[in-house]
């Protein structure tokens, strides 16, 4: 997809490349692209540990090819003119991945199903799965290119199980470089976990000698299909809006002052000694400080799939959020929100997985090499 010589230069947005190979996988701390493609597969009867192997190997190499904006052999041209347009490929494993290749001894602990929160209506057919794929692009051309290029590579040996499509936020829409707005119109991503904060890699990764020592490097990932209600949500009124959340929508202060990258205060009262921040206010549910410390690195999607018969639209989030340890990030959290948050009100849960997203690869390795040779 290299541009001729002589051709005019690809704008910044197509000429961002991310690197495959590194110590983390891309697409957890790189920031999210605009068109996101989140696909699970199901290894074939009989695929066993070789072929999920050569699997691997295959997508490994692809991936790092495309995201340097090459063209892979037998290419079908879709993003032909384009650069890599900051394509990032991330590979998960299933709970099923395991026990299909023959490595449930190998199995981390963590990949133990999620449990069932009260106010959970899962489709079962689009959770789970034995593998897990995360495309995202500034183009949806390279997006889709590099999706179609993944699964063809998976003929014989996975078949997809579930596909999910979102986007986000264009670079370059807004006048500055902004946190993104969700479906329901407010500001989402403020208080996450920073790359430059003193525990981050702690909270994210997995530290070298960790449990099980192949997933060194790796994260767990929890999705989450999540709808909106926006009928009833666009019904009640800003103010409304906010006492659900706990900040403003125009700019995401937080409604106890500042501005967007003000610490909410928790403890605030207003004249008649109650909270500001309501007691079941989203941000109060979710916040580590309630949560024992629990925190998770979000990096969603939003989703646009129509509308249903009743013309509401079938609209939200695709909920991608990154932790060490899901029982320290993503569990304890949920728990709380599905108990007593003001947003459960306008959002339902539809679909869930979790994967193990091994290490990053090194230049000649594979993803998943160190468990499937280890
Ligand atoms: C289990 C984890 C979480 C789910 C599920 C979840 C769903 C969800 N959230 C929003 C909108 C916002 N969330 C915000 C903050 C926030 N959310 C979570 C966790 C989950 N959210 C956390 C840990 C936090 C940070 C809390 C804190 O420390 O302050 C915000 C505020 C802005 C921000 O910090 O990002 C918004 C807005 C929606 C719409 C949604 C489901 C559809
Ligand atoms: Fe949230």
């Amino acid at each position: 997809a290299v541009a001729a010589p002589g051709a005019p230069a690809l704008t910044t947005l197509g000429a961002t490349a991310h690197p495959f190979h590194g110590a983390h996988q891309p697409g957890i701390t790189t920031p999210a692209q605009t068109h996101g493609h989140l696909v699970a597969l199901d290894l074939a009867p009989g695929a066993g540990r070789r072929e999920a192997a050569d699997l691997l190997r295959r997508w490994s190499t692809l991936a790092a090819r495309l995201m340097a904006g090459e063209a892979p052999p037998d290419d079908t041209d879709v993003a032909r003119d384009a650069g890599p347009a900051a394509l990032t490929v991330t590979i998960g494993l299933g709970h099923g991945f395991f026990d299909a290749t023959d490595l449930a001894a190998a199995r981390p602990a963590a990949l133990a199903p999620l449990p069932v929160f009260s106010n959970d209506a899962l489709d079962p057919a689009r959770s789970d799965g034995d593998l897990w794929l995360q495309v995202g692009a500034d183009d949806a051309l390279v997006a889709f290119h590099a999706l179609r290029a993944l699964q063809r590579a998976a003929a014989g040996t996975a078949a997809v199980r579930w596909q999910m499509t979102g986007f986000n936020r264009s670079p370059g829409a807004t006048a500055r470089p902004m946190t993104s707005r969700n479906l329901m119109g407010q500001v989402d991503g403020t208080n996450n976990p920073k790359p430059t904060d003193e525990d981050f890699d702690q909270r994210v990764f997995v530290p070298e000698g960790g449990d099980p020592g192949w997933m060194a490097g790796g994260s767990y990932v929890v999705v989450r299909r999540i709808r909106m209600l926006l009928d009833d949500w666009e019904r009640v009124s800003e103010a409304e809006q906010e006492r659900v959340i706990g900040r403003r929508k125009s700019d995401g202060a937080p409604l106890t002052g500042g501005d967007e990258t003000t610490p909410v205060d928790l403890e605030a009262t207003d004249a008649d000694g109650g909270p500001v921040i309501a007691a079941n206010a989203h941000v109060r549910v979710s916040a580590p400080e309630t949560n024992g410390g629990a925190a998770m690195l979000r990096r969603p999607f939003s989703f646009h799939d129509g509308f249903l018969d009743d013309g509401s639209p079938d609209a939200g989030l695709l909920f991608v959020c990154w932790q060490a340890d899901p029982l320290r990030g993503f569990v304890p959290v949920q728990r709380k929100l599905d108990r007593g948050d003001a947003l459960s009100a306008f959002v339902k849960h539809e679909a869930s997985a979790l994967f193990a997203v091994p290490g990053g690869a090194a230049e000649g390795e594979y993803v998943g090499q160190r468990l499937l040779e280890g």
